[in-house]
């Protein structure tokens, strides 16, 4: 599915954080969304996924106006996302977190399900099976029973994509999926979001690692000061001189 963005805007009071922001996210392809801190980043997705009402602007999945939606109601259009911090839920075994999310897709309440009714054991089956199936395809199903705070944080990061995908979202919008992976991590990484590109699933994402993102990305969106600087190919990005001035030339001195 298609990811439309049109026109952004997000205000904070008298702050402008985004400015007029557009661009397609297409289907099959991986678009990197990157550029300083404060540049808007975070806003964008927050404004996509329905977490900040948008000051002016549309967006629009797989052709259909999602502008102004609720969270779970992007969610139940298709769009999944990920976080920075990785959130588990107490108790739960990773098998388990990931069912939760599958349960989002069926629109089951996990309690109600939880009491093992008849009426609800198969599909309590069918979404272990799938869930399973899901961590599988990421190469972590050995991790099926651990729990989550006990798992290494690159292991983690992997359940939260595996999350994503086990709600059915066709576009995934994931938050600096690289942040604290080390580099045989990051490698493991890029193979998984490479398959799941695979798929046909549009993928977005933020990230600071800049060989990981020009490896990976088919596009590449650069904000600066809430502003889209510069769109394109990653070499076309990696030689525009607005974006080595603004950010390329800084993430280079500073690594
Ligand atoms: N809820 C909020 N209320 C007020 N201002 C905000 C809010 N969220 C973000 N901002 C401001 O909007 C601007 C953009 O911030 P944002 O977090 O989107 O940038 P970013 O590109 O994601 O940065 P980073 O790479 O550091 O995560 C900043 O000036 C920030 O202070």
């Amino acid at each position: 599915m298609k990811l439309e963005i049109s026109g952004l805007t997000k205000n904070f009071g008298g702050l402008r954080a985004l400015t007029d922001v557009s661009f397609t996210a297409e289907d099959g392809e991986l678009t990197a969304v990157i550029g300083p801190n404060g540049a808007g980043k975070t806003t964008m997705f927050n404004c996509i996924a329905g977490f900040h009402r948008v000051s002016s602007g549309t967006v629009t999945l797989g052709g259909r106006v999602i502008t102004g939606l609720k969270p779970a109601q992007v969610l139940g259009s298709g769009l999944a996302r990920t976080f920075q911090l990785v959130r588990a839920f107490e108790g739960l075994t990773v098998l388990e977190t990931v069912m939760t999310a599958g349960h989002a897709r069926s629109g089951q309440r996990f309690g109600t399900a939880m009491l093992g009714l008849p009426s609800t054991r198969r599909s309590e089956n069918v979404l272990r099976d799938e869930a399973y199936q899901t961590l599988a395809a990421l190469g972590v199903e050995h991790l099926a029973d651990s729990h989550l705070q006990e798992l290494p944080y690159g292991q983690q990061r992997l359940v939260e994509i595996a999350k994503a995908l086990a709600t059915g979202a066709d576009v995934l919008l994931l938050d600096e999926p690289a942040a604290g992976l080390h580099s045989t991590e990051v490698g493991y990484l890029a193979s998984v979001l490479a398959s799941i590109k695979e798929t046909g699933r549009t993928v977005l994402m933020i990230e600071h690692n800049m060989p990981f993102v020009m490896g990976l990305a088919d596009k590449i969106v650069v904000l600066d000061f809430g502003k889209k600087l510069a769109e394109g190919e990653p070499e076309s990005v990696r030689t525009n001189q607005a974006v080595i001035d603004a950010y390329l030339g800084r993430a280079d001195r500073d690594a």
